[in-house]
């Protein structure tokens, strides 16, 4: 039997347009226009391409999206008084400060000074403990679009075991959190776990998120268990072009597992429709409204 596989960028393209309808809404109805401002320091390649998406899909949903880019050379400063003119601009519900920053710049001062109501990646402490206290939260994207998948596929998660593999603030701990409030019986694991393939093979949900290419393999996967591949790690091919691949060994996992999410198009397109979610719901938050049911 071969897994279900969870696509993950036609999803992403359901809440997507979920965003656009209430967006009308919200323009028609509370002449508000939710606006995310994204701010890059430095010409990371990579980054460069996700922000270019992150601002194309902003738009495409009725939004309006401001891109502040910074040289790889500034300030811890430079980057605070950016953070500090969008907490104060009304037309700016979301900021998101693409990670990692340059070593100059101290990337916890800079995730402590955005105002938590305009914190749409969730990685403000304020965020992190009231969703793990269970109060209304911003909640990370990548975790939270892991959900998604994951209740789409499986419905009620109660009573299951949870194993994320990975205990990063970005995605590991707020995913096991996460996890944890559907009433799942969670394990973290990480590098220094012992016999990981074995807790791994405990898992209903294995949830990958190291930044180890391939790593998990087919043996390390239950049998009919629901997988979610968070990496997303480019590798060299043959013939001197790259292939991106997950943290997961497809190949294998996909003849093990009920479920599993491809990489590309599964956990990575998810995020980024999160995070369209998430700029709604903070627009509203801050206006005071009701989210408009669409
Ligand atoms: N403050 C902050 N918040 C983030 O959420 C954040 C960040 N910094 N820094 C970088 C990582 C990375 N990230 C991705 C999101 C979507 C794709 C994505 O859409 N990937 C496509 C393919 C991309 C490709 O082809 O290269 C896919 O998986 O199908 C990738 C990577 C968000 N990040």
């Amino acid at each position: 039997m071969t897994a279900t596989i969870i696509d993950g960028k036609a999803f992403s393209a359901r809440v997507r347009a979920e965003a656009g309808r209430k967006v009308m809404v919200l323009k028609e109805q509370h002449d508000l226009t939710p606006g995310l401002a994204v701010v890059l320091v430095g010409e990371d390649p990579a980054s460069q391409v996700y922000v270019r998406n992150k601002g194309k899909a902003t738009v495409e949903a009725g939004m309006k999206s401001e891109e502040i880019r910074l040289d790889v050379t500034a300030t811890e400063q430079e980057v605070l008084d950016v953070v500090h003119r969008l907490n104060a601009d009304p037309t700016i519900h979301g900021i998101l400060v693409q990670l990692p920053l340059p070593k100059q710049v101290d990337e916890m001062a800079v995730l402590d000074a955005i105002d938590p109501m305009k914190d749409v990646d969730g990685f403000h402490v304020i965020n992190t403990g009231r969703q793990a206290v269970g109060l209304p939260a911003m909640v990370p994207c990548t975790p939270l679009g892991c959900l998604m998948m994951l209740k789409d596929t499986l419905g009620d998660l109660s009573g299951l075991n949870a194993v994320v593999v990975g205990r990063s603030n970005i995605v590991g701990k707020p995913m096991a959190s996460l996890l944890l409030s559907e009433n799942c019986t969670v394990t973290i694991a990480h590098s220094r776990t012992r016999d990981l393939p074995a807790v791994c093979r405990g898992a209903d949900i294995l949830v990958a998120a190291v930044g180890r290419p391939e790593m998990i393999r087919g043996d390390w996967v239950k049998p009919g268990a629901t997988v979610i591949d968070v990496g997303i790690n480019r590798i060299p091919k043959e013939d001197g072009k790259t292939r991106l691949v997950g943290d997961v060994c497809f190949d294998e996992a996909v003849e093990v597992a009920g479920a599993i999410t491809p990489v590309p198009g599964g956990v990575g397109p998810m995020t980024i429709a999160c995070l369209l979610a998430n700029t709604v719901t903070a627009a509203c938050r801050q206006a005071g409204i009701d989210e408009p049911e669409v």
